[in-house]
């Protein structure tokens, strides 16, 4: 897992790589200015297409100088344009100033916006203001980033797009670059991984500039975000003389007579997901479903929607609850009789999610390290309405430890919070998985893995990252517009053998 920075740890490793590294600062720029560089090349390699780099005076202006000194000597046709806008440079400005002069690049400074020519280059290259920014734009640097944005040229934004803030509450208010790439140092931003920054994202690339990674991982923060390598050292592998019994029994409490799809694709992604034995709890009018869709799984029936009393919970060592389960009274009192009758950790997700929103009371009996997936819908009905995404982010962290249990707020980049105070990203998954029944397929997932004894967080982490690959893959191997969660829980088989 990595550590994600805030805007200040970005620049305690900063200062902690010049040191430890005996380098300057400006070398450091450098590494940041030829991976940009590289970045950018690859993105867009045709040299005829012309440049401008509008460059601040700080830092993230200093990255700009030295990209354009180097896409100069890559070959592109490069335009430098200074804002000159405070009486302020830093000294690694300064010095990228007096290598571009020395290459000879014509460069042109601004002080008022009046001063500005017209612009004629295919490609700006935004390298204004990064992370050193402090407050919403205003002035004449709210009038030239609205004036490149009206231009409707291609932007690739240094860093964080001028005028975007790292971390922090988004306002729909701010006025920022609109960007179609922006190729970040180091580490994402954590703002890149929420919603809000579909308004000035369109895709973001990191590159590794080579902070010290050994201070960087020992840094003290919540937010992390997931790794491929994280994923395959928590999985186990299958022992040689293993049986169904040692891969746990799951029981998955879903399904209505009209949402019986939700029941059959989180018993059969829970199925596919590895236990020994899948039963599934769904009403009684859903057997022939569920026998010719999954022969594997066995059924647990629910007459007029009541789990039978002589159910024996004690079998079963992780359940789900709340696919298509409906929000009935029925519905509300299958829920209580699970509460009631399970201590171990519970999955909640959709009805069950929405049940207990509505009934306050129930939230007091969920058991200890159970797993809530809501999506943002139910998180605002379950936590209330929410007007930006890292308010999200902070009821999430706080409602982990004060249920004492793991809540994944589902989305582009789902969230897993912890009872431990962790707030953490998971980076898989692709729009063409945005279709009906993948929170089921999901459930099932993290079902299985706890059911197979996996700790709560480490089944929670597995299921939302290895979902999310899955449904990468099988969009990019068949150029897929939508992965199904149908198609997708045919795949995950493959896609645990394949990290493991
Ligand atoms: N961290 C790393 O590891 C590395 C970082 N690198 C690069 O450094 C960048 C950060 O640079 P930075 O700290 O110099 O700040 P930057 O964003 O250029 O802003 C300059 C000044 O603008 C001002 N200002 C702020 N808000 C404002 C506003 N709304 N309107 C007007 N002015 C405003 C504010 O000055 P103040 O207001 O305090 O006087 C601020 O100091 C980072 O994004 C990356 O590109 C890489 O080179 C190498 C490794
Ligand atoms: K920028």
């Amino acid at each position: 897992m990595l550590n994600l920075l805030t805007s200040d740890q970005s620049r305690q490793a900063d200062k902690y790589t010049i040191q430890h590294l005996s380098m300057q600062s400006i070398d450091l720029m450098e590494r940041a200015a030829l991976a940009f560089s590289e970045a950018f090349i690859k993105n867009y390699p045709d040299k005829m297409r012309s440049i401008a780099v509008y460059c601040g005076t700080g830092n993230n202006g200093g990255d700009g100088l030295a990209i354009a000194r180097l896409l100069y000597r890559a070959g592109y046709r490069v335009d430098v344009k200074i804002a000159r806008f405070s009486g302020k440079s830093s000294s690694d400005f300064d010095g990228n100033l007096a290598r571009l002069m020395s290459q000879g690049i014509i460069f042109d400074e601004f002080r008022k916006i009046a001063d500005l020519r017209e612009e004629q280059a295919s490609i700006i290259i935004d390298a204004l203001l990064g992370t050193g920014l402090n407050k919403p734009l205003d002035g004449e640097w709210l009038t030239l980033v609205e004036w490149l944005n009206s231009l409707g040229r291609t932007v690739v934004s240094v860093d964080i797009p001028t005028g975007f803030k790292a971390e922090g509450p988004i306002s729909k208010h701010d006025v920022t670059v609109k960007s179609e790439l922006t190729i970040s140092f180091q580490r994402p931003k954590i703002n890149f991984l929420l919603p809000d920054s579909a308004l000035c994202i369109k895709r973001f690339e990191v590159v590794d500039i080579g902070l010290d990674e050994g201070f960087i991982q020992a840094l003290s923060t919540p937010y992390a975000i997931l790794t491929d390598s994280s994923i395959t050292r928590r999985l186990k592998k299958r022992k040689p003389f293993s049986h169904k019994g040692t891969f746990g029994h799951a029981l998955i409490v879903a399904g209505g007579i009209q949402t019986m799809g939700a029941a059959l694709l989180c018993a059969e992604a829970c199925l596919n997901t590895g236990t020994g034995l899948t039963t599934a709890s769904i009403p009684s009018e859903g057997l022939t479903a569920l026998n010719i869709r999954i022969p594997e799984a066995m059924a647990s029936l629910r007459y007029k929607n009541v789990i039978p009393a002589d159910l024996a919970w004690e079998k079963y060592n992780a359940i789900a609850i709340g696919p298509g389960l409906g929000v009935s009274d029925e519905s509300k009192l299958v829920l209580k009789q699970t509460l009631n009758s399970f201590r171990k950790p519970i999955v909640f997700d959709a009805d069950a999610i929405n049940l207990l929103a509505s009934n306050p009371d129930l939230v007091n009996l969920v058991p200890k390290l159970s797993v809530l997936t809501p999506h943002v819908k139910e998180f605002d009905r379950l936590f209330g309405e929410h007007s930006n995404w890292w308010e999200r982010l902070e009821t999430g962290m706080n409602k982990a430890k004060e249920l004492d249990c793991i809540i994944i707020l589902k989305n582009r980049y789902s969230i897993l919070f912890t009872p431990e105070g962790k707030c953490v990203f998971n980076p898989t998954g692709t729009p063409a998985m945005s279709s009906g029944g993948m929170g089921d397929v999901l459930t099932g997932m993290i079902t299985s893995f706890l059911a197979q004894g996996y700790k709560p967080e480490d089944a929670a982490y597995l299921a939302v990252f290895i979902h999310g690959k899955a449904g990468q893959e099988l969009s990019s191997q068949n150029r897929a517009y939508v992965v199904t969660a149908g198609s997708l829980l045919k795949d995950i088989p493959q896609a645990i053998g394949k990290m493991i």
